[in-house]
C-alpha cells in the first residue's frame, strides 16, 4: 500500500503532537509521503502560526519593528525542536525570512513559511527527504495552478525516492515567487502528492473522528459519516465544513483514490472514507448539513420578466460588471433574487443598483444583509419524499424564519436562507429532524 498522508496545524501544533503523528507514521510503512501543514492552535485560545505570519509581514510592510513577532514564531518551532530533542538550528533560516520580509516579500511568501519550516522539522524527525513545494508546485504567473505541469514535475522528482516531506499549502510561480492556495489548502497538496505518486489512498488527519454530520462548534457530538462521495463533499466543505478544503478533489477524481479522514488524537477510530461513488447506503436520508453566514439578497421585480428574453442575462451582466460572484439565484415568475456575499457588496452596493436600474428597468429593487445560507446534503436525498417538507416544519417549530430554499437540479442538496441569527438554531432542528430522531 502507498499511501500520502497529510497532517493539519492541529495535528502538529506542539512537540507532543509531533510525537503522535510520527507514531502513526511509524505504525505503517505505506505511510511514505508526508505532507504537513504549519503548527496551529494549541488550544483554543492560541494563534496559528500562519496568522501570526501575516500579523508579522503585515508590520513589516508597515515600515514598523517586526522583529519581536519574528522571534515569537521562532520560539513556537524551538518548542517543538526542543521538545523532540532534535538538534536542529533554524536561525539560519529565520535571519533569510527576516531580510525578505524586509524587502517586502508578499503575503504569499510570508504565510507559507508556516509549512516550509514545519516540513524542515518534520523531514528532520522522520529522517525523510526534504523537498520544497516551490520546485515542484507549480502555478503560472497570474497565480493560477497548473495541475497538468505539477504532475509532472512532482511524480518525475518522487519516483526514485522511498519516502519525502512536501509542505502544503504553496508552491511556486515561473519567476519563482511564491504563491499560496486559499486558507486550508495542505490539504489540496496533499491531493496533488497522491496524484503523483498514483497512492492507494491519501490519508488526512486532523483533530475530529472524521467528517462529522455538521459543525461539532454547533451541535455536540454530532455522529461520524462512515463513507461519503466526493460530490457530498464538494457541497459540504464549499459551504463551510472546513475539515476537508472544498478544492481537495479536483487532483483525485481521474483516478479516484479515495480520501480517509482520521483523528490524530484517536488513531484507532474508523473515520471517515471519502468515495468517487459508493452502493453504501447512508446511515440517514441526509448526509451532512453545513453552512455560512455573511450574506446580502438583491431581489429584482419586474411584471412579465419571464417573457424578457435576456433579462437574466443582463441582471448577472451587471453584478459580472462589479466583479462580483454570485452564490446562489432563487427566481419566481416576476422576480428574480441574487445572493451575494455581504461584506464583497457593501463596498460595490450603489454602483449595483444603479446597473440594474440601467440595465433592466426594474418596477422595484429590495435588498436584505444579514443572512445565512445552509446546505442539506445527501445522495439518500433523492430516493426519499418529502425532505423539504420535512426541513420546512422543523425549522417552523424551532421558531426559525426561512427565507428562500432552493433544491439543486441534482436532487443532491437543498440550500436553505435564513438569518444570521437563526443560523445555528436551524442548523440544530435540522439535526434534530433527521438525526437525533432516526438514531
Ligand atoms: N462537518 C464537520 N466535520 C468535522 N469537522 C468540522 C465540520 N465542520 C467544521 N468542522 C471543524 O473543522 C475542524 C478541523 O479542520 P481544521 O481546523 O482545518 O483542521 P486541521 O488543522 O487538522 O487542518 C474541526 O476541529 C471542526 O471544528
Ligand atoms: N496553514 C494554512 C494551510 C492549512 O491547510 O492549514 P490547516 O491544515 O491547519 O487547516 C492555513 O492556516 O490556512
Amino acid at each position: 500500500m502507498k499511501k500520502v498522508v497529510k497532517f493539519g496545524g492541529s495535528s502538529l501544533a506542539s512537540a507532543e503532537q509531533f510525537k503522535k503523528v510520527g507514531d502513526i507514521i511509524r505504525a505503517d510503512e505505506g505511510r511514505r509521503y508526508v505532507v504537513p501543514s504549519a503548527p496551529g492552535k494549541r488550544n483554543s485560545a492560541d494563534t496559528k502560526v500562519t496568522d501570526m505570519l501575516y500579523d508579522c509581514y503585515r508590520t513589516a510592510v508597515a515600515g514598523r519593528d517586526f522583529k519581536k513577532k519574528l522571534q515569537n514564531i521562532k520560539a513556537r518551532y524551538q518548542e517543538i525542536i526542543d521538545g523532540l530533542n532534535l538538534s536542529l538550528d533554524l536561525s539560519p533560516e529565520f535571519e533569510k525570512i527576516a531580510e525578505n520580509f524586509a524587502a517586502a516579500a508578499g503575503e504569499d511568501y510570508a504565510a507559507s513559511r508556516g509549512e516550509y519550516l514545519n516540513g524542515i522539522v518534520m523531514a528532520n524527525y522522520l529522517g525523510y527527504t526534504y523537498i520544497d513545494s516551490a520546485e515542484v508546485i507549480c502555478f503560472d504567473e497570474n497565480g493560477n495552478f497548473l495541475a497538468d505541469k505539477t504532475d509532472e514535475v512532482l511524480s518525475e522528482r518522487l519516483k526514485d525516492l522511498d519516502n519525502a516531506v512536501v509542505p502544503g499549502f504553496y508552491g511556486a510561480k515561473p519567476d519563482g515567487s511564491v504563491k499560496t492556495f486559499s486558507r486550508g489548502g495542505s490539504d489540496i497538496t496533499g491531493s496533488i502528492v497522491a496524484k503523483a505518486v498514483h497512492a492507494d489512498i491519501y490519508e488526512n488527519w486532523t483533530d475530529v473522528s472524521g467528517f462529522l454530520v455538521t459543525d461539532p462548534r454547533i451541535v455536540k457530538d454530532p455522529e461520524v459519516i462512515s463513507t461519503i462521495t466526493y460530490r457530498e463533499l464538494r457541497e459540504l466543505s464549499y459551504m463551510g465544513a472546513t475539515v476537508l478544503h472544498e478544492d481537495s478533489i479536483f487532483p483525485l477524481r481521474q483516478e479516484g483514490i479515495p480520501i480517509h479522514v482520521l483523528n490524530t488524537n484517536a488513531p484507532q477510530d474508523p473515520g471517515t472514507m471519502i468515495v468517487e461513488n459508493t452502493c453504501s447506503k447512508p446511515k440517514f436520508t441526509i448526509t451532512g448539513i453545513a453552512g455560512k453566514k455573511g450574506f446580502a439578497s438583491i431581489t429584482v421585480e419586474k411584471s412579465m420578466m419571464n417573457t424578457e428574453i435576456g433579462f437574466g442575462r443582463k441582471v448577472l451582466g451587471v453584478f459580472e460588471d462589479n466583479n462580483l460572484s454570485f452564490e446562489h439565484m432563487p427566481s419566481g415568475i416576476d422576480t428574480m433574487t441574487v445572493f451575494v456575499h455581504q461584506n464583497e457588496f457593501a463596498e460595490k452596493e450603489q454602483q449595483v443598483i444603479a446597473g440594474l436600474h440601467r440595465a433592466v428597468q426594474p418596477d422595484s429593487i429590495d435588498l436584505e444583509s444579514d443572512l445565512a445560507l445552509i446546505a442539506v446534503v445527501g445522495r439518500g436525498m433523492r430516493r426519499t419524499r418529502g425532505t423539504a417538507g420535512r426541513i420546512f416544519s422543523a425549522l417552523a417549530h424551532a421558531h426559525v424564519n426561512v427565507k428562500m430554499i432552493d433544491q439543486g437540479s441534482s436532487e443532491l442538496n437543498i440550500i436553505i436562507g435564513v438569518e444570521n441569527r437563526d443560523f445555528e438554531t436551524a442548523i440544530k432542528a435540522i439535526y434534530d429532524i433527521f438525526v437525533v430522531a432516526q438514531i
